[in-house]
């Protein structure tokens, strides 16, 4: 095939996958009814998968096992022999799918694919932006179009972990005029935040947006912040990151236009406890919101210990600060952490649609709005997060926490 789409199948797909993936007609046994349907879905997919970017070895291998798990229903073929790497490579992922039914193994093709796409769209929509891209930002990438002001976490292959730069904790000064394009602007992600932040809320957007590139929002804090011990020792370093964290969430606290968070995927720790500072949170069907704060030897931030149990009510807050239990978007829309759910195909699509329209609103009606429902809050919670960000000085010099970092950091443990 000479167009760009055969191209970029044969710049990622290892010559057996490709076979087995670009079989023309499927011989699916089912109902007609069930078949017409999903058969549909599962050829658009067929052939949605060829035009994705290299989604990387991982996923070619449940892709692989979920086509032949539908198509030929469970492993059927004799195990390859061990030297036999990438037989075998495929070969146990088909095996581990068990007896998966074809159909759930069809949707669950289906579903892997239109997540894919999402996110390839989604940092595709970075290209056309390059041009209204505000300069200055190695972590995000910040862009001002129809009165909204986009603040995208932009490191995808550490699912946005957001990075603290040792030694270089610049405190958040809301009277500097310290400018994004400034040349002392820091790397790391917590104070690119800060300052797209201050950028955003004296630029003239009517509404700011938080969202993430890739296949998550954001996975929290970057655990590696923790070995990056300045000279001073681990204490002076547990204090500055108090203090950088204060800084942070107090940015959230006092932002002063509509902030929106997209989640477009999974989110987790302090990315999900400031979503109880945001006024409208929409959440991708794909999205989960994860606070395993007692696992990492940690405790709640981002003013949730208060946001939480008033949105949720004590009980299913507990379960989530102090118990980690992840929640789907579906149940954080139902305990009202979620504005809206979307179906992950058409999430950007209709956020954004929905979003532009409430763009043209009159700005300074909103911003009052806002201030009327949030000020009486403010003082409250600013001590709420000073409050927070002193016990977790102390929960990161402990021995659980330090345990739990390792865990991850030596691969011994994932959430
Ligand atoms: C100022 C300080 C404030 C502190 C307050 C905040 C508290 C928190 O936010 S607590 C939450 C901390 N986050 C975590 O514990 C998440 C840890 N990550 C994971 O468990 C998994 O990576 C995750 C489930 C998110 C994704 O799993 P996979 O889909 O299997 O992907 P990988 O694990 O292979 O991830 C790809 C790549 O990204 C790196 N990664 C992801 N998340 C983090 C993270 N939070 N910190 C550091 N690194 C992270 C991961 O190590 C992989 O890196 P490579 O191995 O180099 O590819």
């Amino acid at each position: 095939m000479a167009g760009a789409a055969g191209r970029v199948v044969r710049r990622w797909y290892p010559s057996v996958l490709r076979s087995s993936l670009q079989v023309p007609a499927l011989q699916l046994h089912m109902s007609k009814t069930a078949m017409r349907a999903s058969q549909k879905d599962f050829e658009s997919a067929l052939s949605q998968v060829k035009r994705l970017k290299d989604p990387g070895n991982e996923v070619k291998l449940k892709l692989y096992a979920l086509y032949k798990q539908a198509t030929e229903g469970p492993c059927n073929t004799p195990k390859p022999g061990v030297f036999d790497l990438i037989n075998k490579a495929k070969w146990d992922a088909w095996n581990a799918l068990g007896s998966l039914p074809k159909e759930t193994a069809r949707q669950n093709y289906v579903d892997l694919v239109s997540g894919l796409s999402s996110s390839s769209d989604s940092s595709s929509q970075v290209k056309p932006e390059a041009d209204r891209k505000q300069p200055g930002y190695e972590t995000l990438v910040v862009t001002s179009e129809d009165s909204i002001t986009k603040i995208m976490m932009n490191r995808p292959a550490k699912k946005n972990a957001i990075t603290i730069q040792c030694l270089r904790v610049h405190k958040y000064q809301p009277s500097s005029s310290f400018s994004p394009t400034h040349s002392d602007v820091p790397s790391e992600m917590y104070n690119e935040i800060m300052l797209a932040l201050k950028a955003a809320s004296k630029d003239d957007s009517a509404i700011t947006v938080l969202t993430g590139n890739g296949d998550y929002y954001s996975s929290g804090n970057d655990l590696s912040n923790f070995t990056d011990i300045p000279p001073e020792g681990i204490e002076e370093k547990a204090k500055s990151s108090a203090i950088l964290l204060r800084d942070f969430v107090d940015c959230f606290i006092d932002f002063p236009k509509p902030l929106i968070a997209v989640v477009n995927g999974p989110a987790v720790g302090i990315s999900v406890t400031i979503l109880g500072l945001f006024d409208t949170v929409y959440a991708s069907s794909r999205a989960t919101f994860h606070t395993p704060f007692s696992h990492l030897g940690q405790s709640p931030e981002g003013c949730s210990s208060y946001t939480f149990p008033k949105i949720m009510g004590p009980a299913k807050a507990a379960e989530m600060l102090i118990f980690g239990k992840k929640l789907t978007a579906a149940e954080a829309c139902a305990q009202g952490l979620v504005t809206e759910v979307f179906p992950d195909s058409t999430f950007q699509k209709e956020v954004w649609t929905r979003l532009k329209a409430y763009s043209k609103l009159p700005p300074n009606a909103m911003r009052i709005s806002k201030q009327v429902i949030r000020n009486r809050e403010k003082e409250k919670l600013r001590a709420i997060n000073a409050e927070e960000s002193r016990a977790l000085q102390e929960r990161w010099l402990s021995d659980e926490c330090t345990n739990a970092v390792m865990n991850f950091l030596t691969r011994k443990a994932k959430l």
